[in-house]
Parts: structure tokens; sequence; C-alpha cells
């Protein structure tokens, strides 16, 4: 047995899973949300908030939150949907998935409620397969619709990243796409620098992405290699200093070892007609420190 399930002291059942080479997970069935990811040295490559309130009715700022039926503001529903507020379950019947064939694997499932029909009245199964191997996790979203009329969503798997120092990390495989940038209102930009760095607060949905991004972190001697399947667009979220301070849960300073660059599907809602399914993918990894810049190479950066 890989995976065993734990309550922590405020009684929120917590999944630890393991894998034999050493690395472990956490899940939350609250929020079906992973709150840590160590690799077999057991260095955290998730950055949790100093402030974290991992109690409901909070979503927990940190670890890889489920951003759905709506990522943001973009529509009628409150921020980033209800379903990181939601008390999953455990998955016994995956199907039409096959059984996964890792011992250090789970699934979840999230169901719509009286209560979310209330606010969004389309009757739904929210499945995650989590799979942990050494080195990499990876997240299998999908989304089955169980109502007689077709309906559309927006989501994001928001991986808040832990980095050594923000302003030294470089984001390479978004240069030359176009973004929508948050902080001016939605408005549409074409990126000109050759990889992203920070020097200030960003919040950008980049449009049609690649199927690899890399964060690459100097100072850590590591880089953390995004891919994704059935996403195409990509979040980069830092609050960095001033927002920082005006979120409650959100430690002063904290911005510094963080980046959100998320996998989600923002431009293009997701339509799905009764009894149809949506299934995504997200897998992250992490190769040393011999990975230079402009190296996008499949073999180079995942296996180099
Ligand atoms: O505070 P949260 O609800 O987790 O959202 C964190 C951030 O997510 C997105 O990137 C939004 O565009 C931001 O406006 C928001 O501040």
């Amino acid at each position: 047995m890989t995976w065993s399930v734990v309550n922590d002291g405020d009684g929120l059942p917590r999944i630890i899973l393991t894998e034999p080479g050493g690395s472990s997970a956490e899940v939350l069935l609250y929020g079906g949300q992973i709150i840590s990811w160590k690799n077999d040295r057991r260095e955290e490559l998730l950055f949790m908030s100093s402030k974290a309130v991992l109690k409901p009715p909070n979503s927990i700022r940190g670890g890889i939150p489920i951003c759905f039926p709506q990522f943001g503001n973009f529509g009628f529903l409150e921020q980033h949907g209800f379903a990181r507020n939601r008390l999953w379950a455990l998955d016994s019947c995956p199907s039409p998935l096959p059984p996964s064939r890792s011992n250090s694997s789970v699934d979840l499932i999230l169901k719509s409620t009286e209560e979310d029909l209330k606010t969004w009245p389309r009757s739904f199964e929210l499945r995650l397969r989590i799979i942990l191997a050494p080195g990499k996790l990876t997240l299998i979203p999908r989304v089955r619709n169980t109502d007689t009329r077709a309906f559309s969503f927006t989501f994001a798997m928001r991986n808040y990243l832990s980095v050594s120092d923000v302003s030294e990390v470089r984001v390479e495989g978004l240069e030359t796409l176009d973004y929508f940038d948050n902080l001016m209102k939605r408005e549409r930009f074409t990126e000109q620098a050759d990889a992203i760095t920070f020097d200030g607060e960003v919040d950008r949905v980049y449009l049609s992405t690649p199927s690899k991004i890399a964060i690459i972190d100097h100072e850590k001697k590591r880089t953390l290699v995004l891919r994704k399947g059935g996403l195409l667009d990509a979040v980069v979220w830092n609050p960095w200093d001033r927002k920082a301070k005006a979120l409650p849960d959100f430690g002063d300073d904290d911005y510094k070892s963080m980046l959100c660059v998320d996998s989600a599907a923002i431009e293009t809602p997701i339509l799905l007609k009764s009894f149809e399914e949506w299934k995504g993918w997200q897998e992250l990894s992490t190769v040393s420190s011999s990975y230079c810049s402009g190296q996008l190479d499949p073999c180079k950066v995942l296996y180099g």
C-alpha cells in the first residue's frame, strides 16, 4: 500500500502518497488539493503560504488548488469557482479511465451537491487522478456532464511553485505568445521578452501555449518542467509586495519564494454535451541545474 488516509488536528482527511524512490505527496480531500510534493531528497517543491489557513470554508493558499467551474472572475461565480472549497471523496470507480498501473496513485471525485446546483445549476462529476513517480507528479482531471443539457466551464490547476527568489527565476516556453493582462483590464498583449523574468506583480493568462514550459531556478540549481495536455492556456501569477500585504492568508515576504504557473483552459471554455467527458493532464517534473536557457528540447529538459 503506497497511500494512506490520516486525519490532521482539524479533522481534515489527508492522503499521504509515497513512492518507493522516496518522494511523497500530501493531498487534502478538502479542495481535492495537493498541499505538498517532496522529492527523494525531501525537498519541498510546492509553495505553502506562511499564513495559510487549512480550515474550511477557506481555500488553501499554496499547493495545487483546482479552479472549477470558473477560473478567476471570468464568470458570475465566486473567484476560481467552488471546487477548491468542497470536500472531495475517494473515487472507487474511476471508469472509463482504466485503474492506474502505478501503486503510488489515488483517484478523487467531487460531485455537484444541492447547494452547488443553486449557484451553478449543472450536474457534474469532477475527477482527479494523482500519480506520483520518481521526480514526477502527474495530475489527470476529468469532468463528466451528468446533466441533461450541455454546459461549459473554465478550469485551472493552480501550481504554487516553491522558488528560491522569484526575481532570479526565468520562465521559458511562453515567449512570443499573446496574453491577457489581468492587471490591465484583460487587455491583450504579445510577449516580447525571450524569457519571462519578474520584478513586480504579474497576473497574465498566456494563450495557446505549448505543451511544455520550463521554470528555471538558478539559485536552487533546479528546473521545474510543466508538461500539459487538453489545457491550452497558462496563467502566470505573483502578487508581489503590495498585493501580498493585502491578502490575509499570505505572509508579507512570501511572494519572494513562490510563483504560480498554471495549466488552464480559459480563453475557450470547455463545452460538454450531456454525458460527455473531458480529460486534461499535467505533469510536473524536475531536472537538475545542467539545464541551460534555450534547451527546450524534450530529451534534454526531461531526461538531461
Ligand atoms: O486569492 P485567490 O482567490 O486565490 O486568487 C489569487 C489571484 O488569482 C488570479 O490570478 C486572479 O487574476 C487574481 O486577481 C487573484 O488575486
